[in-house]
């Protein structure tokens, strides 16, 4: 099988190539990339004025699966991701039980199997249960396929157990995903503290909860020297500290989240728990300073935090409902409407945070690159078509986005994963 996507405009980290060429895919590995591809194909790609990059790798995704389909599962989650672009994925592991053995792992490395869409990875719950007490088998889940353990939707806030999980995770060379907060200073909050929260006569969540976290973490892996990976960055002083800490020569990076490079508390249409996610929406000084750290390659990575919400459960008021929104199916058109064009960053760049940084932090050898030899895991997205975002066309179960509704720019067109494609926009 043969698929030729021709004259695009290829955008590749890894060999750096940013110029109109032909891809070559020959069943599950890409074949050449040059100009002028003469060889006859079983398919062709007319991927005139698109971007052609390696498949997007999105290291925070919610796929419900097991105990909580009802929201997602691993067939919808995967629907959704081939639909954003992404080829590959990592699962975090606050389902319902918690994925924190091997057999719960291989539950959905099995069930991704029979799916048969995109690369699904998953996290291994770092604590039993996601308790914060005792450690899991980090080890067993590793051998199982586990690329990194998180504790995502919570921080193990006990330093001492995170530390000997961190020491394990240096051993077995895998990353560790942090969500950052410090729960006990919550105290209720649903939204940013701020001049809205007061507004709004809302319990605030102050930066405080994240730094403090991110600052230790930081410091744990100094003293670990265990790579360490922050979650969905959302402050400037998350920002700040992550700048130090390469400058230090500590193995870390940083993702952020569309939403926070799009939105501030200002945006906040009151009531409305579209705009509840943790950690929340900032304010302006916060989202400039993400803008930066972007622009700087401060933050290496951009991911989804995919956390779908059934209708019900977000129809209830600001303070109950739960916190988190879609991501996998709006993350391509935000990042090119507010990053790409407006000039924060360029698309080499948005391929690189996208989809070759998280290869190398995931240590996806074969992945987040166009060059010959490695997995035929390819997207192609128009960069000038507009369109605007409508929940009715999510294929995710979730529908829970503060962005239907808005126009934007940038669209996938064909999401092609092992040499098959697997998502076409029609
Ligand atoms: N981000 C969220 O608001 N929610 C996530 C948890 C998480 O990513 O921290 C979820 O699982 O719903
Ligand atoms: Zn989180």
């Amino acid at each position: 099988m043969k698929i030729l996507i021709k004259n695009g405009h290829v955008i590749d980290p890894d060999t750096k190539l940013d110029q109109v060429a032909d891809v070559l895919l020959e069943d599950d590995k890409i074949q050449e990339v040059k100009e002028n591809i003469k060889e006859e194909a079983d398919r062709v790609i007319d991927a005139r004025g698109c971007y052609v990059m390696p498949g997007l790798i999105d290291m925070h995704v919610h796929l419900r699966d097991p105990g909580l389909t009802h929201k997602e599962d691993v067939f919808t989650g995967s629907k959704a991701a081939a639909r954003g672009g992404v080829t590959t994925l990592v699962a975090m592991p606050n389902t319902k039980p918690v994925i924190d053995n091997p057999e719960r792992l291989s539950y959905v490395k099995n069930k991704a199997t029979q799916c048969n869409l995109v690369n699904v990875l998953q996290a291994g719950a770092i604590t039993q249960g996601m308790k914060g007490e005792e450690l899991s088998d980090i080890e067993g889940m590793v051998r199982a396929g586990a690329p990194a353990i998180s504790e995502d939707g919570k921080s193990v806030m006990n330093a001492q157990i995170y530390k000997e999980a961190m020491q394990i995770a240096a051993r077995m060379n895998i990353p560790v995903l942090a969500h950052c907060e410090d729960i006990h200073m919550v105290n209720g909050g649903c939204m940013n503290e701020d001049t809205n929260s007061e507004k709004f006569g809302l319990p605030g969540i102050c930066n405080a909860v994240e730094d403090t976290i991110v600052a230790r973490d930081i410091l744990i892996a100094k003293d670990t020297g265990c790579h360490l990976h922050l979650c969905h960055c959302s402050t400037k002083d998350s920002e700040v500290m992550l700048r130090l800490a390469k400058e230090e020569g500590i193995s870390v990076s940083g993702e952020v989240c569309p939403h926070h490079f799009t939105l501030t508390s200002d945006d906040i249409v009151e009531g409305d728990t579209n705009y509840k996610m943790n950690p929340p929406l900032r304010t302006k000084e916060d989202r400039q300073a993400l803008l930066e750290g972007l622009k700087n390659d401060v933050f290496d990575v951009i991911s989804t935090d995919h956390a779908p919400h059934t209708m019900v459960e977000k129809g209830v008021s600001m303070k109950s409902a739960p916190f988190g929104i879609v991501g996998l199916e709006t993350s391509v058109s935000l990042t090119i409407t507010e990053l790409v064009d407006k000039g924060w960053i360029t698309p080499m760049q948005m391929a690189e945070k996208m989809s070759y940084n998280p290869a190398k932090i995931l240590h996806l050898a074969n992945k987040g690159s166009l060059k010959p030899g490695k997995d035929a895991d390819v997207v192609v997205i128009d960069p000038k078509e507009s369109y605007v975002i409508d929940v009715k066309d999510f294929v995710s179960k979730g529908k829970n986005t503060p962005f239907h509704g808005k126009k934007v720019n940038g669209k996938v067109k064909v999401t092609i994963c092992g040499g098959r494609v697997v998502y076409e926009d029609k």
